[in-house]
């Protein structure tokens, strides 16, 4: 129950809304109840009355007809009171909901969200929050209604027939907690199974459409389809046993519904028969008892999908009560002055029992100062910018700035000091204009034009159809990667960073546009600090120094003409790498 418990209390800032409608839900019970049972006595008396054409003065049919009008309105507007307030606060809960999410599950990116694909993300903040309202609209309201009208049936009944009232309320005890207890352990793992194959239908879905092209071209989206097909069929099936369930759910609590008409027929007609209950009395009773029934038959239908409600609800927990990687702190060290970014015998492990990715690393970076990080793959370049955007916190030596360790320092501060541009920087699904306000959102048109300018993409923008405000789809899907590289450029130039991390920006460029980002990348990194991770030693000669890493530690370090002359690891990759340059140039 803790995590049903815990999203309640999530619930408690929306609680008039909420409130107010489980009180509509109330109105619409009488207006329901009253209907029926007036209704029924109403006919019943008009009948016996000789149908009044006969006898015109004797019966009295405005009143009654005033009362199921008024109850009929009730209901009517009842039903519309409570769809509207129960709507809004279950929207303001599920949008409260979804922005706690995000706000706990930002800072756990990127450590701690690694081993989520993100269509289980995905469906965490849009299924399993959706799964919530279940909790107030179908088993929170119906609840309370159920209550109610159990109340009125013992507070009514045993003054028209006492037998049929005992009986009655036995079977509402049995249709309104026996039944939806049944239907709660029955549906509990059925529900969590559900639950859980949503979510993998939903991330095998997202992750066949991206990766499509690769599935064709591999002969494998046969395989990859009947995979799915058995998913769903599973799916199916669970949806099958629930269904089955709610019908003999909801075929059980109709009977105790029906069952509780019968007897109150059965004793009611030996009252009328004593004349000591009119038969106008006994249509009231049977019509109003439908009423109520009517409160119960939701419930074991609603608890019978609980326990998908709790595994939505465990879903998010097990997400939100993660511990960030790194923990902005709650009295930031004063932003240094000194932007001077230093590692100190820096040691590293993903996992603490995992093998060390970093050991030993060393990095002087005055302001200014360019150096390039080289090395085989695997030797763990991308970790030391990891380490400098702070995702990650090392456990062996100490990474400052200014002479501040970074975990000191605020999230805003540290962010307004490094930016990093990597082959994998994001591009959404927005319009240029969007894409780039994330560097600074106050940047005006001129500023923008500014920036693309420097990253060599003015000219393509200007020519689009709405320039700045051109949508470039999905990962920025409707530009080359070059132009999608050049525009995450423009993005690190606005937000102006005094300190650059780039990682490989250059990679899977053709020739003639990595030496365009190249160009506006030193236009950009002049006056300012840069860390640069390339496989690419042949253009490094401008660097102040050059760290050649092998698994994880310092193999050589220098300028980039020095290494060459040392005649080492790092000349040798060099000179193949420049053979193969000349190869490709000559073909
Ligand atoms: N998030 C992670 N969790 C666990 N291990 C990781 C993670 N990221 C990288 N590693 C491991 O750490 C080591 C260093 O990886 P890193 O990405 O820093 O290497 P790299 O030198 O940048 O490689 P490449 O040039 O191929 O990008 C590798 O063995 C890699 O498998």
């Amino acid at each position: 129950m803790r995590p049903l418990l815990f999203f309640l209390r999530m619930f408690r800032p929306h609680w008039a809304w909420l409130a107010g409608g489980a009180a509509m839900a109330v109105v619409v019970l009488l207006g329901v109840v009253g209907l029926l049972s007036l209704s029924g006595w109403f006919l019943t008396a008009t009948a016996l009355a000789g149908l009044s054409m006969a006898n015109p003065g004797a019966f009295d049919i405005y009143r009654p007809g005033a009362g199921v009008r008024f109850f009929a309105l009730l209901r009517t507007g009842g039903r519309y009171g409570e769809r509207l307030l129960t709507h809004e606060g279950t929207f303001r809960v599920l949008s409260d909901l979804r922005s706690w999410f995000f706000r706990r599950a930002l800072p756990l990116s990127p450590a701690r969200l690694q081993d989520l694909r993100a269509g289980d993300l995905l469906n965490r903040v849009v299924a399993d929050i959706d799964a919530l309202d279940t909790l107030y609209l179908r088993v929170l309201v119906p609840s309370a209604v159920a209550c109610v009208a159990f109340l009125l049936l013992v507070l009514v009944l045993p003054w028209l027939i006492p037998e049929a009232a005992v009986a009655a309320a036995l079977l509402m005890l049995l249709g309104g907690i026996a039944l939806p207890w049944i239907a709660a352990r029955a549906g509990m793992r059925t529900g969590r199974e559900l639950a859980v194959l949503r979510a993998a239908l939903r991330t095998e879905a997202l992750d066949a459409g991206r990766g499509m092209a690769e599935l064709l071209v591999y002969d494998r989206s046969g395989r990859r389809a009947a995979a799915f097909e058995a998913l769903d069929a599973t799916f199916l099936a669970q949806q099958a046993r629930m269904s089955g369930l709610t019908g003999w759910l909801n075929a059980a609590v109709g009977l105790t519904g029906q069952a509780a008409v019968l007897l109150a027929f059965v004793f009611g007609a030996g009252m009328v028969q004593a004349a000591t209950l009119s038969a106008p009395q006994l249509a009231f009773v049977m019509l109003g008892l439908m009423g109520l029934f009517e409160a119960v038959a939701p419930l074991p239908m609603a608890y019978q999908y609980l326990g998908q409600v709790r595994q939505a609800a465990e879903r998010l927990l097990a997400v939100a009560e993660r511990r960030p990687a790194v923990v902005d702190p709650v009295q930031p060290a004063p932003r240094p002055r000194d932007l001077h970014l230093r590692f100190e015998a820096v040691g590293f492990r993903y996992a603490t029992d995992g093998p060390a990715v970093l050991q030993d690393i060393d990095l002087d970076l005055p302001p200014g100062r360019h150096v390039a990080v080289t090395g085989p793959s695997g030797a763990g370049k991308s970790t030391i910018l990891n380490l400098a955007l702070r995702f990650h916190l090392p456990q062996e030596g100490r990474i400052t700035l200014g002479g501040v360790p970074l975990e000191a320092l605020s999230e805003a501060d540290l962010y307004d000091m490094v930016g990093s541009l990597s082959q994998s920087s994001e591009i959404f699904a927005a319009t240029v204009r969007e894409n780039l306000a994330l560097g600074d959102p106050a940047a005006d048109d001129a500023a923008m034009w500014a920036a693309l300018e420097i990253a060599g993409l003015a000219e393509f923008v200007d020519r689009l159809p709405h320039t700045l405000d051109t949508f470039v789809g999905e990962h920025g899907q409707t530009l080359s990667g070059g132009e999608g590289r050049r525009l995450a450029l423009a993005r690190v130039v606005l937000r102006d960073p005094p300190i650059l991390l780039l990682d490989e920006p250059l990679a899977g460029l053709d020739r003639e546009t990595a030496a365009t980002v190249r160009a506006a990348l030193r236009q950009l990194a002049a006056g300012r600090t840069m860390v640069w991770v390339t496989h690419d030693l042949t253009a490094l000669d401008d660097m102040d120094e050059v760290v050649h890493l092998q698994a994880g530690r310092v193999k050589e370090r220098g300028s980039h003409a020095g290494l060459l002359a040392a005649d080492g690891g790092y000349a040798r990759s060099h000179r193949l790498m420049a053979a193969a340059a000349t190869t490709a140039m000559a073909d």
